[in-house]
């Protein structure tokens, strides 16, 4: 709940000052470089860090029949207005040491001048300041939100910096970048608000003025002003500006600037007549234009240019991330608390929730206010008087990985109103537990208080288009309502489907009726290990997808034949040679890392196919392990030769293997509890554990796992998880 809150924070006021922002930040790369150009000039005495005031006035004076007044800049150049001993006026940098004139001063050149004005107020005047300051404001809010959203993901404050694993580029760079640049951008957004305060008179502009007393000024002891005591202790590096004595009267004197207080001395005797410091809000003021513009020092010009940089790439990579995420998304209209029928959808592979979302999106056009969720995020519906239930069944009669925590829930949770409720079974009559989940969904709600049943279960078999329009019609009549479905939105998008030939396809085995295909794309078409295919087995909208094995460019897949299976007996009887239709689905959740210490993968029965894949594609020989289950020994026969010539190359370091029919009849997560060091150290050390085969082993080794991270770890397995240390695709 709070991380949506930081993310829609995060994500709206991104939206709301993106233009402008993006406008800050190229102006500011820009200008970022004039306090560079102007700081390579030569005006800069070498040894200004050594002189002091005294000696630096006794120099000038000494070299100029008058000086009217004398600044030291941010880059310590020393700036003199005076009329030099051949009577000419001068205005520019002198060497405090000689006296010597080193040039004219640097006057804002018309491009610098045109893109400051456009920074400051993107030439709105006074409108154009006051947007730029929220925007300031704004970018500071969002930096805000981010940090809270970095601390969420990172599971705590203390691992704020800890490795973040690649898996998207966006996302990885989003997070990496934004870590790097909060400092910066925390700076430039806090000066930039404090100056634009200042500009609109929020905060007192400081005018010193001192109390003096005429009567009691004396000319002598005349003294040279290098013998001035006051000047002496004043470094050059502290000094503001001088302001020279008008006249040779006593009543004229110095003003002497410094960094944190002024003061007048008698231009006789050297005598400090006044003192004035400075408020706060002058250092405050002072700090933010040196922190925002970056006058004075080149390093920090370049950290602001670089954070302005990451700024627009953080628009980019953001609004990439949000895109992408809404794809992906369940789309409402109304909320949790406002809708009368509520729609819970449990898939796995996203065909059940175009069945619920085209469903949905035809109640909301006949007024009906809808809201569809995951089941695993049952609540509290206030307003609700109907809940439809959608879900698919895997494994052994598992629920998907996305409604796992239902029926829990569903205990935890009690509902204001009497919920009326309706339960819709995607399954596959090849499987021995058809539908399974759905009618345990149904009987636990038959079974719990405040819940009638609407209408009796239904059951769909291998997305009928047929049956689902049925139980759409019974609904209807039920509540009233004309509701009428556009079947071709609920065929699979079949738009990137391309033409692969069999290059080669094993007989099912005896021990577990498992056969391998290896499938080559006719064109060209990128895919990793890890990628599912998805295929259509009666070139219609039905898909089955399959996970990927890359190897010489072929996609390898093993597949377990199931008598009634709808996928499995079409790529059986498919012949060497023979060209099909196929679709990559890219899962980028389940690649091999990039970067880790080491990779443990786990698999049961076919689960091995992406593993073998990410083996033979090992080629900078990441160390490996591999723990896989299966049958019989004869099971194993059939990735034996490959899993023994990758060993041999050093492609995999160790392998573990298991039988549950035979020898001591051992299941893969047995192994992996007498393996804890291994899973310690591989997640300690920034390793990666990849999990692939039945939804039921996942589950076993989940518990495991979670064991371990607690006892040997201290750590939540959600880090692990969040981290991408653990990565799974179970069916
Ligand atoms: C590996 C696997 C296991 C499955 N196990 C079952 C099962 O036990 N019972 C069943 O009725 N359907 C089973 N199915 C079929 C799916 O439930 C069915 O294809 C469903 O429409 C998928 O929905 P989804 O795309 O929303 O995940 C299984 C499918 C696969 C790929």
């Amino acid at each position: 709940m709070t991380i949506s809150i930081w993310r829609y924070s995060h994500l709206a006021l991104a939206v709301s000052s993106f233009v402008f922002v993006v406008l800050a930040s190229v102006t500011g790369i820009i200008l970022a470089f004039e306090p560079i150009v102007d700081q390579v000039k030569p005006y800069r005495a070498t040894d200004f860090d050594q002189l002091n005031l005294a000696q630096t006035l006794g120099n000038l004076q000494a070299r100029y029949d008058e000086i009217i007044e004398l600044k030291i800049d941010a880059n310590e150049f020393v700036l003199i207005d005076a009329i030099s001993e051949d009577g000419e006026s001068i205005n520019g940098y002198v060497d405090p040491n000689t006296g010597d004139y080193l040039g004219p001063k640097i006057e804002k050149s018309r491009f610098f001048q045109f893109i400051t004005n456009f920074h400051r107020s993107l030439f709105l005047k006074s409108i154009g300041r006051a947007f730029i300051g929220i925007t300031s404001f704004l970018l500071f809010l969002i930096a805000v939100s981010g940090v809270m959203l970095v601390i969420r993901r990172q599971r705590g404050i203390k691992h704020f910096f800890k490795k973040i694993i690649n898996e998207d580029f966006a996302q990885y760079w989003h997070v990496v970048l934004g870590r790097l640049s909060l400092l910066p951008i925390i700076v430039v957004t806090l000066t930039g608000v404090y100056l634009s305060l200042i500009t609109f008179g929020f905060l007192p502009q400081f005018n010193a003025s001192h109390n003096i007393d005429y009567e009691s000024i004396e000319e002598s002891p005349k003294m040279a002003i290098t013998s001035f005591k006051s000047l002496k202790e004043i470094p050059l590096k502290e000094v503001r500006a001088v302001e020279f004595p008008f006249s040779t009267d006593v009543e004229d004197f110095y003003t002497i600037r410094l960094k944190k207080h002024e003061f007048v001395i008698n231009q006789f005797t050297g005598k400090v007549i006044s003192k004035v410091n400075y408020p706060i809000e002058d250092f405050l003021a002072d700090l933010s234009l040196r922190w925002h513009t970056g006058q004075g020092s080149i390093f920090w010009a370049l950290i602001l240019a670089i954070a302005c940089f990451n700024i627009l790439f953080f628009i980019w990579s953001g609004f990439r991330i949000t895109l992408k995420r809404r794809k992906s998304k369940l789309r409402n209209h109304f909320n949790a608390h406002t809708a009368e029928v509520i729609i819970l959808v449990g898939s796995e592979n996203g065909s059940t929730i175009r069945y619920a979302s085209v469903f949905h999106e035809q109640l909301l056009k006949s007024g009906i206010k809808s809201y569809i969720d995951q089941l695993n995020n049952y609540k509290n519906y206030s307003k609700a008087h109907q809940l439809i239930v959608f879900t698919a069944t895997y494994g052994l009669g598992d629920p998907p990985s996305n409604a796992s925590g239902f029926l829990t829930k569903l205990n935890g949770e009690k509902q204001l109103n009497t919920l009326r409720y309706t339960v819709v079974g995607f399954g596959s009559l090849a499987y021995p537990d058809f539908c399974k989940f759905a009618y345990e969904v149904d009987k636990a709600l038959g079974n719990t208080d405040g819940f009638n049943q609407l209408l009796p279960i239904t059951t769909i078999n291998d997305g009928s288009v047929e049956s689902f329009d049925q139980w759409v019609f019974e609904w209807s009549n039920r509540n009233k309502v004309s509701i009428d479905i556009p079947k071709e939105k609920l065929w699979a998008n079949t738009n990137g489907a391309k033409s692969f030939l069999v290059k080669q396809k094993t007989k099912p085995n005896d021990s577990d009726n498992t056969f391998l295909i290896a499938l080559e794309p006719k064109g060209k078409q990128s895919f990793v290990s890890g990628d599912l295919l998805a295929i259509y087995p009666e070139n219609d909208y039905r898909e089955r997808l399959y996970s990927i094995g890359k190897m010489n460019r072929q996609a390898h897949l093993s597949v377990k034949l199931h008598e009634l299976g709808l996928g499995s007996s079409y790529l059986n009887k498919l012949q060497e040679n023979q060209s099909i239709k196929a679709r990559v689905i890219t899962n980028s959740t389940f690649h091999f890392p990039k970067k880790a210490s080491k990779v443990v993968m786990i698999a049961n029965g076919t689960g091995i196919a992406p593993f073998l894949g990410m083996l033979h594609e090992n080629k900078r020989k990441l160390e490996t392990h591999l723990f896989w289950g299966g049958r019989t020994k004869d099971s194993y026969g059939l990735y034996g030769e490959n899993l023994e010539q990758l060993l041999e190359h050093g492609k995999l370091n160790n392998i573990n293997i298991c039988y549950s029919q035979e020898g001591a009849k051992e299941y893969v997560q047995h192994k992996i509890s007498k393996n804890q060091d291994l899973i310690t150290k591989t997640l300690d050390t920034q390793g990666v554990i990849m999990i692939c085969g039945s939804l039921a082993m996942q589950n076993e080794v989940m518990d495991i796992l979670e064991g371990i991270c607690k006892k040997f770890l201290n750590t939540p397995i959600e880090t692990y998880l969040n981290n991408k240390q653990i990565r799974t695709d179970c069916y």
